[in-house]
């Protein structure tokens, strides 16, 4: 079945500082993936804390059209600081996850999906490395492997491929699209880059200063005007040979 998300009027507080209020989106589908972007500290990671239920807050958030608050399960949640102290394997804490909330005994289906998703990002190598041994782009790829290995109905990704060279950025946003797309998940992911927010994202949600300011297909966000109003950056949207739009930085910040 094909997830949807749909928020309204949400906000974030920390104490008595309010870092994002109102924020309402359209139903956001299955299959789709959603970008959102914005400047530092603009709220989007507590904005993804709230949808993952780590924050109380105002508003509703509709998961399949039932109820406004997430069940378990459904919503999986990769956060920003992928750092650990734990002794465990990859391969252990990826099965772990797998298991979070699902009874002890792990079956044969587990241990394929565990393989599966490893496989797919392709860290089979450094399965049985402890995750204190991993580099920094190693530990966000099995962050998203204790994601993706959950089968969510949404999949909340904070800058996943913030520590990726640009090979493992191109097949880690390649995989999160394909997924999207096979198996119906709403996929809502924080990232900085807009030229790759412009290859994989069917949908953008700009948020400034705690507000959602824009919320829209790509094309129409992602203006020379975006560029100026929330960067203050000139620039321009010139498409690549495969006709994908892509940033191009001008005026006096294009050379330093
Ligand atoms: N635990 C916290 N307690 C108090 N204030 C917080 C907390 N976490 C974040 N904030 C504040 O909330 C605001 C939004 O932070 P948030 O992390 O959501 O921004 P962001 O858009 O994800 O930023 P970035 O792009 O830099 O990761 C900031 O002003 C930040 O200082």
């Amino acid at each position: 079945m094909v997830a949807s998300l749909q928020l309204t009027d949400v906000g974030v507080r920390y104490g008595k500082q309010e870092v994002l209020a109102g924020v309402t989106t359209p139903a956001l589908k299955g299959g789709e993936v959603t970008a959102v972007i914005g400047p530092n500290a603009a709220g989007k990671s507590s904005l993804f804390r709230r949808i993952a239920g780590l924050l109380d807050g105002p508003g509703s958030i509709r998961i399949d059209g039932a109820g406004s608050l997430p069940g378990p399960g459904q919503v999986c949640y990769m956060p920003q600081d992928t750092s650990v102290n734990t002794v465990l394997t990859v391969y252990e804490s990826v099965l772990l996850a797998r298991k979070q909330g699902a009874g002890r005994k792990v079956t044969d289906s587990d241990l394929e999906e565990v393989d599966r998703v490893l496989h797919g990002l392709q860290i089979e190598p450094i399965a049985f490395k402890g995750l204190h041994e991993l580099s920094g782009g190693q530990r966000q790829l099995v962050s998203l492997a204790q994601v993706l290995v959950r089968d969510p109905r949404v999949l909340l990704l904070d800058e996943p491929t913030s520590a990726l060279d640009l090979h493992r950025q191109v097949e880690v946003l390649a995989l999160i699209r394909s997924l999207a797309r096979d198996r119906g998940i709403c996929v809502i992911l924080a990232i900085h880059d807009l030229n790759q927010v412009l290859r994989v994202a069917d949908r953008v949600m700009v948020i400034d200063a705690g507000t959602m300011v824009s919320c829209g297909p790509v094309d129409r966000v992602i203006t020379p005007t975006l560029l100026q109003n929330i960067y203050k950056v000139e620039g321009r949207i010139e498409q690549c040979s495969r006709l994908c739009p892509h940033v191009i930085i001008d005026g006096p910040l294009a050379r330093l």
